[in-house]
């Protein structure tokens, strides 16, 4: 029998590691800059938790067998346990919280998707007890550095307004409303026009709300006669001041598309939402996504009590990929420094301590011992190989010969 991952998971071997692991150290590195704090949550919760009171489908969960007291699941994002442990472990602490993680989160493929990946990385941050302007910019901006820090170039955001979306479908009524809401999701234009609309008004809504996708200030434009609550003008009001915000805060220009008919994923959001897409060439990839959600909080408070929150999570996959085409990232995963001989048996008594000498020597130096074998050019041979630097003849007295191979 041939032993494989099950479809759908996979090993990632020494280079994959090096590059996704400097990616997210450059990540770590930004978030730690603007204040977040790393915390570590469970890789399994309760079924209860993950859903966060209905607006995650519980199918995209991996459950695991039920325990007698409750049925239990593998995360499929992070959101909803930061959520949980700040209001139930942090909520004596000053406000706000600025948190961050890195972490795999696991989702079930849709029917009918068997052996699409089932486990991701992803790396990500949540802005608690913070609502407005400024905390929706920072959010915002934050994202923008993480890209400019890992060199990456050909992305836009699209951003979009939850709330605002929601009231704009309001006047369809259910199941239609599902199905409206299903085709903007996914771009399906053909499918939008020929829904069994109760009303030719209906029909020119749902187009429009197709269109409401593009530069801010046209997009704004179509909109506002479609603003019938007095809180549809102040999503408006707020996105106009927002994307103001975001120009003046920047050195170059922030590559923004607003898109009022953006769906995300999970349901939780209520303000604005957003999602980041690499615009070079190639597929396009969303590389994180992310938004306001103002009643999440209290899905997890005793008292159903909530507070505000926004974050995003950025999908480490698709950064890898996008970057795979660049500069920046390693291309080797990193080689030993020096490679440590026993040129006799009885040398090997002293091997592990001079090999301490050299780790000691140079900080993060990689220092590794040959276990036997082979003639001295057999060595030097299969070093070069390897892309070892250095190599150190431990001889039976305890001297050292240091040996530099040229690469
Ligand atoms: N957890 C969301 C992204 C997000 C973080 N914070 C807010 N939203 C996701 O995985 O899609």
């Amino acid at each position: 029998m041939i032993h494989q991952p099950p479809a759908g998971a996979r090993d990632l071997l020494p280079l994959e590691v090096t590059q996704k692991g400097w990616i997210n150290d450059r990540l770590q590195q930004v978030f730690q800059g603007w204040g977040y704090q790393r915390v570590v949550s469970p890789t399994i919760e309760w079924l209860d938790t993950l859903v966060a009171g209905g607006t995650i489908d519980p199918a995209t969960v991996i459950q695991l067998q039920n325990t007698g007291s409750g049925a239990l699941g593998l995360r499929p994002e992070l959101t909803a346990s930061i959520a949980r442990a700040a209001v139930t472990r942090m909520s004596d602490r000053s406000y706000p919280q600025r948190i961050c993680y890195r972490a795999n989160v696991f989702r079930r493929p849709p029917a009918g998707y068997h052996g699409r990946p089932m486990e991701f990385y992803q790396a990500g941050v949540e802005l608690l007890f913070a609502g407005g302007l400024l905390a929706d910019a920072e959010i915002l901006l934050l994202l923008a550095d993480c890209f400019d820090t890992l060199g990456l170039e050909n992305w836009q955001m699209i951003l979009g307004e939850a709330g605002l979306t929601r009231s704009l479908l309001s006047p369809f009524p259910e199941p239609l409303r599902e199905r409206v809401r299903h085709c903007l999701a996914l771009l399906d234009r053909v499918t939008l026009e020929n829904l069994p609309y109760p009303d030719e008004e209906l029909r020119q809504r749902a187009l429009l709300l197709f269109h409401l996708r593009g530069k801010p200030a046209e997009v704004l434009a179509k909109v506002a006669p479609l603003a019938r609550e007095e809180s549809d003008r102040t999503a408006i009001a707020n996105l106009e001041s927002l994307m103001e915000l975001l120009e003046k805060s920047r050195s170059r220009p922030f590559p923004l598309v607003l898109d009022l008919s953006l769906v995300q994923t999970f349901d939780y959001y209520t303000g604005i939402v957003f999602k980041a897409v690499s615009s070079g060439d190639g597929r396009p990839r969303v590389l994180g996504q992310g938004g306001r959600y103002d009643r999440l909080l209290g899905v997890y408070h005793p008292r159903g009590e909530s507070a505000p929150g926004i974050g995003f999570s950025l999908n480490i996959e698709d950064l890898h990929e996008s970057l795979l085409s660049g500069t920046t990232l390693p291309e080797q995963a990193p080689a030993i420094d020096w490679l440590v001989i026993p040129v006799t048996e009885l040398a090997r008594n002293a091997v592990f301590v001079k090999a301490q000498i050299f780790r000691d020597r140079e900080t993060n130096s990689r220092v590794a011992i040959d276990l036997g074998g082979g003639s001295p050019d057999e060595i030097r041979d299969r070093a070069r190989d390897r892309g070892i630097r250095g190599l150190a003849w431990v001889r039976e007295d305890g001297s050292i010969e240091e040996e530099f191979l040229d690469s």
